[in-house]
């Protein structure tokens, strides 16, 4: 940990493929084996605390936060002072093992609590998106970088988004109808994030405990259906991966004051019920800044991220921060 504090804003990294083999859409990146993922991890520099897998993807919890890993998708976020980037290479000389094609990637953050304590490549965005030009293969020629604006400037969001396009495959397929919804929240309410701390030291493990914080919170509550993988750190910290068929769930939790942090994404659909998702998310962290990013695949392939909301889901955060005001006085 930086002398400071823990840096609690993850990295995030979603690479898509695609291959001929049919069978890439059944296992596909599924077969790369446990030592080469910590191959992977090791040049991150964090490890698999604990994992479970279902019929559609496998799901690791990590020292810094988590990894899933589906046929043709991967999406690996890490907090502290990992070097994310650093598993490109490692993912791509896996995947092209496969047969697999790198198609997409996208890269965001948000703006770290201590950026001085990045180690390169993430010294700066610029930095940043230097070493993803350079490492991404050139056929993801449609490539953008941006910190798009942002009322807070400590929640500003960087993203990096780079395309391939080509007549072979002009339709590689993404289910437009799911989207991802990331919530990062700081200034967490400081009793409810004592909620995070290990109280019983004799005869728990990372797992019992990670158990009873999910109940304790309320956040087996969030999606009822979601099968949880949940780890509670040592003395305190805490990280889950929820599973519902194919959607994934996550939380990550620094809950440490003056630095306390708490992260919640899901995959979902606009059928869902997003209000009440966002309002159990904030009932469970009363943040004092939240910022809500959604990401969705447009039909020309390009995966695009916005900072600016579909209606709906500024009108839920605006329904759970209302909801909050009464209760919370800070
Ligand atoms: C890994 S968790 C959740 C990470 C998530 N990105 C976040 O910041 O909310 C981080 C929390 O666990 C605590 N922690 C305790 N032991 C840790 C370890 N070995 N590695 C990472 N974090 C640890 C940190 O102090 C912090 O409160």
């Amino acid at each position: 940990m930086d002398v400071s504090g823990f840096e609690g804003f993850e990295k995030r990294l979603e690479l898509h493929f695609f291959g001929d083999d049919p069978e890439i859409f059944t296992l596909g990146l599924r077969k790369i084996d446990f030592e080469s993922i910590q191959q992977v991890l090791e040049a991150v520099q964090c490890t698999v605390v604990s994992a479970v897998g279902n019929s559609y993807f496998d799901a690791y919890v990590l020292s810094e936060s988590s990894l899933f890993v589906y046929p043709t998708k991967i999406i690996i976020k890490t907090c502290g002072t990992t070097q994310l980037l650093k598993s490109i290479h490692h993912m791509l000389h896996f995947a092209h093992h496969l047969g697999l094609t790198l198609c997409s990637c996208l890269y965001t953050r948000g703006s770290f609590i201590f950026p001085k304590s990045q180690p390169f490549p993430h010294t700066s965005f610029k930095d940043e998106v230097t070493y993803l030009e350079d490492t991404i293969p050139s056929n993801l020629c449609h490539r953008k970088a941006s910190i798009m604006p942002s009322k807070s400037s400590s929640h500003s969001w960087h993203v990096f988004t780079a395309n391939h396009y080509s007549v072979s495959h002009p339709h590689i397929p993404y289910d437009n109808d799911i989207f991802t919804m990331e919530i990062c929240m700081t200034e967490l309410d400081p009793i409810l994030a004592r909620k995070f701390f290990r109280r019983n030291r004799d005869g728990t493990t990372g797992d019992s405990a990670g158990k009873e914080m999910t109940e304790l919170t309320g956040i087996n509550e969030i999606n009822p259906n979601a099968v949880i993988c949940d780890y509670a750190f040592e003395p305190c910290g805490y990280s889950m991966n929820g599973m519902d068929g194919e959607r994934y769930s996550t939380i990550h939790v620094t809950p440490e004051d003056g630095f306390s942090y708490a992260s919640f994404e899901c995959a979902g659909s606009f059928n869902d019920d997003i209000v009440h998702m966002l309002m159990k998310v904030v009932q469970i962290f009363r943040p004092g800044t939240m910022s809500i990013s959604t990401t969705w695949n447009e039909c020309n392939n390009e995966i695009s991220p916005e900072k600016c909301l579909k209606p709906e889901v500024v009108a839920a955060a605006e329904a759970a921060k209302v909801e909050e005001g009464g209760k919370n006085d800070r």
